[in-house]
């Protein structure tokens, strides 16, 4: 293992990809609510998505997790100023960049979203074909007969049963999973590059999230889509996602490929979550630990790890100075002081440098 100190956060030395669909570089957020102090939400964020290829992030609620796809569908917040640094890079242009306009018109075209809860994405008072075909429509007029030909289609595609009848339907008549399906089938209509999933199972119940995860997953690869996949629950993420950043206070503050970073955690936050997700083997009534205390306060600002506070292997240092990038393995980084060693993740024998000089403050 080394430690290094480039002027970018884990990620970006993971950044290999001649094109990525998606490419997000030293990003932050600042949100300036109406009342109140401004929050910083998001610390130099950087990540990429290949086409084909699905990115999990993960953290606690309040990570930033849905600035972050917000930010890269281009919706700011309402009722706030939201100041943003950085480049979020669809294909060759930069949404930052873009003039309000072509900005309005990427959500549901080349970027779409799955929401959490489809019941607050969905017009009550609409039929679904209506909403299915939205993508579609708002490019050229569609006559109802090909509307509802299309919307059968698209509801056929994400395997809803009778999709003739429920393109007829309003969404209080379908169930939640089937409102997640329409969700689905709406969002792939305009054929889009990349798309968003922002806890798109967590509003279903235990036996139909997987079914929807999987549909996910198999247009991702059908399609060559790029998934942002976005959770709360890393375990959602095993065996779906092929890499994972794991967000901390607006910090990516682990990327790597699943595998390593779930087999090998680095960061002391990475490796409390994965002890909070229930295993299939062991004790029965294991209690599951749970991380003691609260993420920061982001209005209040801060020097050196976020996680500090609440780290059982932190020192001194790790409140004063940003922490370095140390990287695990191929592709696997974590900003971390005191980051864990696993045996088989070092071929060199080298270990974190002890006292690393701090470079600018984000991680
Ligand atoms: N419009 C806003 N005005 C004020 N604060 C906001 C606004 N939007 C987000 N925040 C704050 O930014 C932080 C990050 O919010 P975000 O919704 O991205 O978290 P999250 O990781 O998606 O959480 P959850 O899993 O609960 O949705 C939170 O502290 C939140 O309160």
């Amino acid at each position: 293992m080394t430690v290094t100190t480039p002027t970018a956060g884990p990620g970006a030395a993971a950044s290999h990809h001649p094109t990525p669909v998606l490419r997000v570089e030293a990003l932050d957020v600042v949100i300036h609510p109406a009342h109140g102090r401004p929050l910083h939400v998001l610390h130099d964020v950087h990540l990429h998505i290949d086409a084909g290829e699905c990115l999990g992030v993960v953290g606690e609620s309040g990570s930033g997790k849905s600035v972050l796809s917000r930010t890269i569908l281009g919706v700011p917040g309402r009722g706030t100023r939201v100041a943003r640094t950085g480049r979020v890079r669809l294909h060759d242009e930069d949404i930052l960049d873009m003039d309000a306009r072509r900005r309005a018109g990427l959500p549901g075209a080349e970027i779409a979203m799955v929401h959490q809860d489809p019941m607050t994405s969905l017009n009550p008072v609409v039929r679904i074909a209506d909403q299915v075909t939205e993508a579609l429509t708002a490019r050229r007029r569609l006559r109802r007969r090909e509307r509802y030909r299309t919307a059968a289609e698209l509801l056929a595609a994400v395997d809803v049963p009778d999709p003739e009848g429920r393109a007829r339907a309003y969404p209080h008549e379908l169930s939640g999973g089937l409102r997640q399906r329409v969700g689905i089938a709406a969002a792939l209509a305009g054929e889009p590059a990349l798309l968003l999933a922002d806890e798109p199972t967590t509003a279903l119940d235990v036996t139909v999230q997987r079914t929807v995860l999987d549909l996910l997953d198999r247009h991702r690869a059908e399609r060559g889509l790029a998934t942002l996949l976005i959770t709360h629950d890393i375990g959602l993420l095993f065996g779906r996602a092929r890499r994972i950043a794991v967000m901390y206070a607006g910090h990516i503050v682990e990327t790597g490929r699943t595998e390593d970073v779930t087999d090998r955690p680095a960061h002391p936050y990475t490796a409390a979550l994965l002890r909070s997700v229930p295993r299939v083997t062991g004790p029965l009534r294991r209690t599951l630990p749970t991380i003691p205390g609260a993420p920061p306060d982001l209005t209040r600002p801060r020097t050196g790890c976020p996680f500090a506070p609440r780290c059982d292997r932190a020192s001194e240092q790790c409140t004063r100075a940003t922490p370095p990038v140390h990287h695990a393995g191929a592709g696997h980084t974590a900003s971390c002081f005191h980051p864990l060693s696993h045996p088989d993740a070092d071929p060199q024998g080298a270990s974190a440098a002890p006292n690393p000089a701090p470079r600018k403050a984000t991680s």
